[in-house]
């Protein structure tokens, strides 16, 4: 069996930043963001129940799913949030589960699950150990608003929707400050992986 790792965080915190490094240490990354997407591409169950929830007003002229308009709902909407939630997230961890069949088959030693809503969803009964990548909501904020071309407010409106990342810092066995250079982000995973008998460089 795999060791499965849960990398976790909050928006813009960094998850990806460290998925790549971890990736040039030849290890597999499941991103749910990618596996949410694919579970909404026409054609598929929850693309026929968003449409039914939500209306055809959300979708763009190609049939596909206007990313943009249902973040403007659901970012501002906790009940609209819940109830797409409650159509996606369930293809998503089936979807990851696949995922941790096929890694184990071909006896990878560590498989990193990329879940931003790990702690939220309550899905940490999917992985051994957790990584929390942090920094503070002024960073936050401010990356955000910097990677997205977000407002303030909308950007507010996307931390507020998760939970705060200092309350992550009690539930996770491992914590990557992520305020600082992407050198010591790179030295803080290096140290985290070590000390669980993970012996990685970066490729
Ligand atoms: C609302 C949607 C359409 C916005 O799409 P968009 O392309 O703008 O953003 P993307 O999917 O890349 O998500 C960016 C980040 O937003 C945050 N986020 C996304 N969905 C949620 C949610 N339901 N609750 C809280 N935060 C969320 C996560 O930190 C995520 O990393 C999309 O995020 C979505 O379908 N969300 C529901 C599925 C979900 O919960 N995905 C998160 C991981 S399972
Ligand atoms: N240590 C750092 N120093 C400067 N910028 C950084 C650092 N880490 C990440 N960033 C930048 O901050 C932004 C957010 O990082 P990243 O995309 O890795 O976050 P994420 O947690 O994967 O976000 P999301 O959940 O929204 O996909 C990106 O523009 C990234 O380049």
């Amino acid at each position: 069996m795999s060791l499965v790792i849960g990398l976790t965080g909050g928006i813009a915190s960094g998850k990806s930043t460290v998925s790549n490094m971890l990736k040039e240490m030849n290890i597999t990354v499941v991103d749910a963001d990618v596996e949410a997407r694919l579970a909404v591409d026409k054609g598929e169950p929850a693309y026929q129940k968003i449409i039914a929830e939500f209306g055809q007003d959300i979708l763009l002229e190609n049939g596909e799913i206007d990313r943009q308009k249902l973040g403007a709902i659901i970012f501002y909407q906790e009940e609209k949030r819940q109830l797409l939630n409650q159509i996606v997230h369930p293809e998503v961890r089936k979807r990851m589960m696949e995922k941790i069949q096929k890694a184990s088959e071909n006896q990878e030693e560590v498989i990193i699950l990329d879940i931003p809503l790990l702690f939220e969803s309550k899905l940490t009964f999917m992985v051994e150990k957790t990584i929390l990548v942090y920094v503070d909501r002024e960073t936050q904020l401010k990356r955000l608003m910097q990677r997205n071309q977000l407002s303030e407010a909308d950007a507010q409106a996307r931390v507020n929707s998760q939970m705060p990342l200092a309350e992550k810092v009690k539930l996770a066995n491992a914590v990557i400050d992520n305020n600082g250079s992407i050198e010591e982000t790179k030295k803080q995973l290096i140290e985290i992986l070590a000390g669980w008998g993970i012996q990685k460089t970066y490729q």
